[in-house]
């Protein structure tokens, strides 16, 4: 995947340049003033864009990560240490790290408004540190004097600017990363992240530091602006306002980091021209906060969104693809079904689960489930609803913590590892429903999915397998029975021993479901991926898969060769409901 976006890149530096040529050269003083203070705001609002953009993560404290950054750089300026500014503004926002990653800590056990309140607790405590104990050089009026040779308010916004450039490339390819892709999956769905071998915890703490990082360069900015700074500049409100903003805007992009930053900046002054209480700034913003949560996206989100959908749209006409051809397509007779293998013959056992038992309370999920996948197969796992066919994939995959049995992969003992590990031991699954970052391309998603290096010709081939559109189409365009297709395309990008796939066909038209498991029987072979097949469509079952376990009410009441289970009067009884059916 390309990690660079040179066209935007190209127009983000040009605009960077333009404005350290022009603005210090038409604005007065006062204003070059207020665009210093819009750029740090605007840097201060990047640590948003990680952990509030990009992760979701409601955090109330970015404005106290600043105040760490500030103050390191007001204690070495006092020792008059070895490095000048520049050091100095880099040891700052490296100091604020650790705390970010204290911060994160609960993040990994606690989420939304109770994690809010941590942030917003941690944010209060620094508050009252800050006030007792006075930043370095208060006293003693030790300030900091600007380096040679941005010493100038205007040559100081051409150096803040240049920070900003800087951080706005370098978290513009991190966000293109394994990493920062996996941010935007944990913002939708967390479980969704892990089961494609995304460590959970680690991706957090990472957003948390490089937030923390990116706040305490801005504070150290600020030092730099104001020669000195006072507990109000970090004051809880303001973090409140910020994060407002935050949501509001969508710092995560450039253009929102600035538009932020001027926001944060300017609004005193709007406010005071209109002789409006300062306070009232902050309720506009909550205002806005608020339109953008009922929507679900920020303004530049939605904006982005937008101009992708259209290119895409445009992608996919000039390509013929359109409605009326996916209507067409539905309408198509399925292919003919390539000879199911119906003899297992002496292939290994390659998924290999015994005794499998979860208990909810006093619901018994699953009893002693024993179920094979060999190498090189499609086997079925079918029943009623309520059987336990998802907490069977569920405790396999390693989403249900505590249950008895044992779990083996190849010859390898799973139970003991989460799953994300399991992930990443080869073991892959999809969910019932869809929870795929709306925000991506088609070709993102493959690319967290694969957790590595997809080449494109790879990326492209899995597409067009499945049958998903264009991969630079967003998946916010794709319609919800292809986004299953996608699901099963990420899972099979990763090239897993098994996939266990929940229930891929609904919601499709019986000749789509048909096609699917045409497509399904040619995976072992042509992926190297065994499956096992969680599905109602007894016609797609019937199929696709050579093997089949029934289960129903957590215990397996029939299992073999698919034809022979379909016939057994038990099974027929447990799907019909009829009680008076002979069992065989
Ligand atoms: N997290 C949970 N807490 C409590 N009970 C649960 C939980 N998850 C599942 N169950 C119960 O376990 C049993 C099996 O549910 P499960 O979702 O695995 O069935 P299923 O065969 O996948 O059904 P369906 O075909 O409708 O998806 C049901 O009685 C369900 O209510």
């Amino acid at each position: 995947m390309n990690l660079v976006d040179k066209r935007g890149l190209g127009i983000g530096i040009g605009l960077a340049a333009l404005a350290c040529v022009a603005l210090p050269a038409v604005l007065s003083p006062y204003w070059i003033y207020l665009a210093i203070s819009a750029v740090v705001s605007a840097v201060i609002m990047q640590s948003y864009g990680v952990i509030v953009g990009r992760v979701g993560v409601m955090s109330l404290c970015q404005m106290s990560f600043a105040a760490i950054g500030a103050w390191v750089v007001l204690r070495l300026n006092v020792a008059d240490a070895p490095g000048g500014f520049f050091v100095w503004l880099v040891l700052g926002g490296l100091a604020a790290v650790p705390v970010g990653v204290a911060i994160g800590l609960p993040a990994l056990r606690i989420r939304g408004v109770n994690l809010a309140v941590v942030t917003f607790g941690f944010a209060v405590s620094a508050d009252i540190v800050w006030n007792v104990n006075p930043f370095p050089g208060a006293q003693d009026l030790k300030m900091l004097d600007r380096p040679e040779p941005f010493v100038t308010d205007g040559s100081y916004f051409v150096f803040v600017t240049i920070v900003f450039t800087v951080l706005a490339v370098v978290l513009g390819v991190i966000g293109k990363t394994r990493l920062g892709l996996s941010w935007y999956e944990l913002r939708h769905s967390e479980r969704s992240a892990a089961s494609h071998g995304v460590s959970v915890a680690r991706s957090k703490l990472a957003a948390f530091a490089i937030s923390a990082f990116v706040a305490g360069i801005g504070g150290g900015l600020l030092v730099g602006q104001l020669s000195t700074v006072v507990p109000s500049n970090f004051a809880m409100g303001q973090s409140l306002a910020l994060f407002a903003v935050a949501i509001m805007i969508g710092p995560h992009h450039p253009e929102g980091a600035v538009i932020g930053g001027i926001f944060g900046a300017i609004m005193p002054t709007i406010m005071e021209k209109v002789s409006l209480p300062q306070d009232f700034g902050g309720v506009l913003f909550g205002v806005g906060a608020l339109l953008a949560l009922r929507s679900g996206l920020s303004h530049t989100d939605l904006t982005r969104m937008r101009k992708r959908e259209r290119g895409a749209r445009k992608l996919m006409k000039d390509a013929g693809i359109g409605a009326e051809e996916g209507a067409e397509k539905a309408a198509e007779p399925a292919p003919p079904l390539p000879a199911v293998p119906r003899d297992p013959g002496d292939r290994k056992p390659l998924l290999s689960v015994t005794g499998l038992t979860v208990r909810f309370g006093e619901v018994v999920a699953l009893e002693a489930v024993d179920l094979t996948v060999p190498e090189g197969a499609v086997v079925g796992l079918i029943g009623p609803n309520g059987a336990g066919k998802s907490t069977f994939i569920s405790a396999v995959t390693g989403f249900v913590a505590g249950y008895g049995g044992t779990v083996e992969l190849a010859g390898a003992r799973l139970d003991k590892h989460g799953p994300s590990v399991r992930a990443r031991r080869g073991l892959r699954r999809t969910f019932q429903t869809t929870a795929i970052a709306p925000e991506l391309t088609q070709y993102e998603y493959l690319a967290i999915g694969s957790g590595r290096r997809l080449p494109r010709a790879d990326a492209d081939e899995l597409l067009e397998f499945f049958g998903c559109p264009p991969g630079e189409v967003p998946v916010s365009i794709v319609d919800a029975g292809t986004r299953r297709l996608l699901d099963v395309a990420a899972a099979i990008a990763a090239r897993p021993k098994v996939a266990l796939l929940d229930e891929p066909a609904a919601g499709q038209s019986a000749a789509e479901s048909l096609r699917l498991g045409a497509r399904l029987t040619q995976v072992p072979e042509r992926f190297g991926v065994s499956i096992l097949l969680v599905e109602h469509d007894m016609e797609l079952v019937q199929a696709t898969c050579e093997q089949v376990t029934v289960l129903d009410f957590g215990h397996v009441i029939a299992s073999g060769p698919t034809g022979d289970v379909l016939a057994d009067a038990a099974v027929r009884a447990a799907y019909l409901g009829a009680a008076d059916v002979p069992a065989s």
